[in-house]
C-alpha cells in the first residue's frame, strides 16, 4: 500500500535552479502554495565559447557553442545563498533542491564525473569541452544518424519525427570519435549537464527519464543497438553500453541526498533530498499547469521549446521526439522547438541601431528591446511588407535542419529598423504556427496554448501569438517558470507533495486567455502566412541556402587553414567523415 504524504509543512521550502543558456537562476519557494520568496540570478562568466576556448589561441570552427563547467557550478556557490538570503528564510526549513538545465548541452566526463575540460591534459582540446545545445557543428553526423536509421528500418526513428537534431547527443558524440579519437578514448561516460549538475550535488551518478528519452534515443527500455552504431562508426558500437547506459531516473523521483560539499557551496542542509535532474523545458510544464493532455506550453527566451501531453502514442514528422512519462508521468510528452526566437531579435538590436534610436531610448528609460516593440505596435499587419524565415539558428522543427539560415524579404530603401523587428517577431510565430499544424495533422490534439519563459513579457509578441494562432494565449504567473519548475520536482522528491500533477495544483500558476486574437488582425496574418509558407517550402528544398553555408565553409577555412566543416550532402549522408576530405 502506498502511504500519501502527510500535508506539507507550512513553513518548509524547497530550491529550484534553471541552467539557461547565458546565466543559472535560483529561487526558493514555499511547498505548501508555490510562493517564490527570492530569487537570484549569476551570469556565466564565459558566457557561450563560440570563438576561441579560454585560455588559448585557437580559433574555433563556425557553428561551434561550448561552455564552462565551473561557470555552472558558480551557480550553486552564488545564486543559490544569494536566493536563501533575498528569501530571508532559515536555511534549515529547506527540504529539498532540483535543477533543470538547457538540453542537450553535453560533455564527456571520466568514470568519476570529472569533466575533461577541467583536466589540465585535455583543457586544450575543444572536444573535451561541454557541447552546449546550440553547437551546430555536426550537422554531417546527424545526416548520417538519420539515412542509416532509415535505410536499416530503425523503429525508433519515427519517434524523433524522422530526423535526429543536430543538436542531440548522438550526433555530438560522432562528431568527437571522428575529430578527435583521443579525447572520445579517454572519456569514460558522457553526460548531460542536467545530470552532471545533479552529479555534483549527490556524490554519485544519476540519469533522468527525461533527457534520456528526448536527446539519448531511449525508447521501449533501450538505447539505439550495437549494431546500428557499429554501422555508423565501428569504434561507436558500444557508445551506448559504456558511456550511457544506466538506470533512469523518473522525474520528481529523488536520486540522492545532497553532500557536505555540495551543502558547504550551497549553505543548505547536508543529506536533503535531490531531485533527478530534467529539462529546462519540460520542467516548467507544472509551474504553468500545463500538465494535461493538449495543453501546449511554448518556453520563450532564447529559443523556444513546445511541449504538450498527449493520450495516446503518435509519430509525427519533423517533431523532435515524443517520449512515455517524458513531461510528466501517465502521458505521451511531445517536444518541439525553434532554435532561436529571442536570440533572434538581440541579433537585430546588435546591428546597431542609429544614434537617434539609442537616444531616445535613453531618455524614455527603455531598452533597445521595448524602444523596437513601441515602434512596431502602431504599424498595420502587413505595413511593413516584409515577411522573414526564423532559421538565424538553423531549423529545429519541422525541418530539423541546422544548415538552414535566416532570409528578409521586401527590404526597401524606406524599410525601418522598428518594421524588420516586427517581421522578425511575426516570423517567430509563424515558425511556431507551423509546429502547432504538424502536431495537429499528425494527431496530437492542442487544446490550449500558454506561454512561460523571458518573451512573456512583450506584449507585442503575445498578441501577434494570439492573432497567428487564431487562439488565445494563457501566461504562467511566474518570471522563473523553469526554475519554479524545479521547485515543484524538489518538492515531490523531498516527499511534501504526492506526485508533480499535484504538486502543479498547488504551486503552479496561470493567467488564462491573457491575449486574446483579432479576428481581422488574424485575417491578415493569415495572407502573410501563406507567404512564409512559400518562401519556407522554397528554401527548404532548393538548395540555396545549403550552397550557401558550403560556400562559407570553404572561404573560411581557406582564410584560416584549417579544415572546412563538413557540408550537408544527403547524398553521402552513411560515409563515415574524414574532415580532412570535406571540400
Ligand atoms: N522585451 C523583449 N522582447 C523581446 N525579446 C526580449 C525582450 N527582452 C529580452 N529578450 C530576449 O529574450 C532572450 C532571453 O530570454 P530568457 O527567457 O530570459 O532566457 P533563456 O531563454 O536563456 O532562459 C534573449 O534572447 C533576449 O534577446
Ligand atoms: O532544446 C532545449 C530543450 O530541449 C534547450 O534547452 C533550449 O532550446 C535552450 O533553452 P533556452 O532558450 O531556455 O536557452
Amino acid at each position: 500500500m502506498t502511504v500519501p504524504p502527510a500535508s506539507p509543512d507550512p513553513e518548509s521550502y524547497v530550491v529550484g535552479i534553471d541552467f539557461g543558456t547565458l546565466s543559472g537562476r535560483a529561487v526558493v519557494v514555499r511547498v505548501r502554495d508555490g510562493e517564490e520568496l527570492g530569487t537570484a540570478v549569476h551570469e556565466y562568466p564565459h558566457a557561450v565559447i563560440e570563438h576561441r576556448l579560454p585560455g588559448t589561441d585557437g580559433e574555433l570552427p563556425p557553428d561551434w557553442a561550448l561552455q564552462h563547467p565551473a561557470d555552472w557550478r558558480e551557480v550553486l556557490r552564488t545564486a543559490v545563498p544569494a536566493a536563501v538570503a533575498a528569501a530571508g528564510v532559515d536555511p534549515a526549513r529547506v527540504i529539498g533542491i532540483a535543477t533543470d538545465f538547457t538540453s542537450c548541452t553535453v560533455l564527456p566526463v571520466r568514470a568519476d564525473g570529472t569533466a575533461l575540460a577541467e583536466i589540465p591534459q585535455w583543457a586544450d582540446r575543444p572536444h573535451a569541452w561541454p557541447k552546449l545545445w546550440k553547437h551546430h557543428a555536426a550537422q554531417h553526423q546527424a545526416d548520417r544518424i538519420n539515412a542509416l536509421a532509415h535505410a536499416r528500418g530503425e523503429k525508433w526513428i519515427a519517434r524523433y519525427g524522422g530526423k535526429v537534431s543536430a543538436e542531440w547527443q548522438y550526433a555530438k558524440a560522432l562528431q568527437v570519435l571522428e575529430e578527435d579519437p583521443e579525447v572520445y578514448a579517454v572519456c569514460e561516460r558522457w553526460i548531460e549537464a542536467a545530470d552532471w549538475i545533479v552529479w555534483q550535488l549527490t556524490g554519485t551518478e544519476s540519469r533522468n527519464a527525461c533527457t534520456a528519452g528526448y536527446k539519448g534515443l531511449h525508447q521501449d527500455g533501450g538505447y539505439p543497438s550495437e549494431d546500428y552504431l557499429a554501422a555508423l562508426h565501428p569504434q561507436f558500437a558500444d557508445f551506448a553500453r559504456t558511456r550511457l547506459e544506466h538506470p533512469l531516473a523518473p522525474l520528481g523521483s529523488r536520486v540522492g541526498s545532497l553532500t557536505a560539499e555540495a551543502a558547504a557551496w550551497t549553505g543548505l542542509p547536508q543529506g536533503i533530498a535531490v531531485a533527478a535532474g530534467n529539462v529546462d523545458a519540460h520542467v516548467a510544464a507544472p509551474a504553468a499547469r500545463a500538465v494535461e493532455n493538449g495543453q501546449l506550453l511554448a518556453i520563450m527566451g532564447t529559443s523556444t521549446c513546445h511541449v504538450v501531453n498527449g493520450a495516446t502514442l503518435a509519430e509525427v514528422p519533423g517533431i523532435c521526439g515524443v517520449v512515455e512519462n517524458g513531461i510528466v508521468t501517465g502521458s505521451y510528452g511531445y517536444e518541439a522547438g525553434q532554435s532561436a526566437v529571442g536570440d533572434i531579435f538581440a541579433w537585430w538590436l546588435r546591428q546597431g541601431l542609429p544614434a537617434e534610436y539609442l537616444a531616445e531610448a535613453e531618455t524614455y528609460g527603455e531598452d533597445a528591446h521595448q524602444l523596437l516593440t513601441r515602434k512596431a505596435a502602431g504599424q498595420p499587419v502587413g505595413g511593413h511588407g516584409l515577411v522573414a524565415l526564423d532559421w538565424l539558428n538553423g531549423n529545429r522543427c519541422t525541418l530539423v535542419d541546422h544548415d538552414l539560415s535566416g532570409v528578409i524579404v521586401g527590404l526597401t530603401l524606406a524599410t525601418r529598423p522598428e518594421e524588420v523587428y516586427r517581421a522578425l517577431l511575426e516570423a517567430t510565430a509563424f515558425g511556431t504556427r507551423v509546429i502547432v499544424e504538424a502536431l495537429e495533422g499528425g494527431g496530437v490534439p492542442v487544446t490550449e496554448y500558454i506561454v512561460t519563459g523571458g518573451l512573456g513579457k512583450n506584449a507585442l509578441l503575445m498578441q501577434i501569438h494570439a492573432d497567428v494562432l487564431r487562439r488565445p494565449v494563457s501566461l504562467a504567473v511566474s518570471e522563473q517558470g523553469s526554475a519554479l519548475g524545479s521547485a515543484i520536482h524538489a518538492a515531490v522528491a523531498a516527499g511534501a507533495h504526492a506526485d508533480v500533477r499535484t504538486a502543479s495544483a498547488a504551486m503552479g500558476r496561470v493567467r488564462q486567455a491573457a491575449y486574446r486574437p483579432d479576428p481581422q488582425r488574424a485575417d491578415a496574418y493569415d495572407r502573410l502566412y501563406a507567404e512564409y509558407r512559400a518562401l519556407h517550402d522554397r528554401f527548404a528544398t532548393d538548395g540555396t541556402l545549403h550552397r550557401l553555408r558550403r560556400i562559407r565553409n570553404a572561404a573560411l577555412a581557406a582564410a584560416t587553414g584549417t579544415a572546412p566543416t563538413a557540408p550537408t550532402d544527403p547524398s553521402d549522408a552513411t560515409q563515415p567523415t574524414d574532415p580532412s576530405e570535406a571540400p
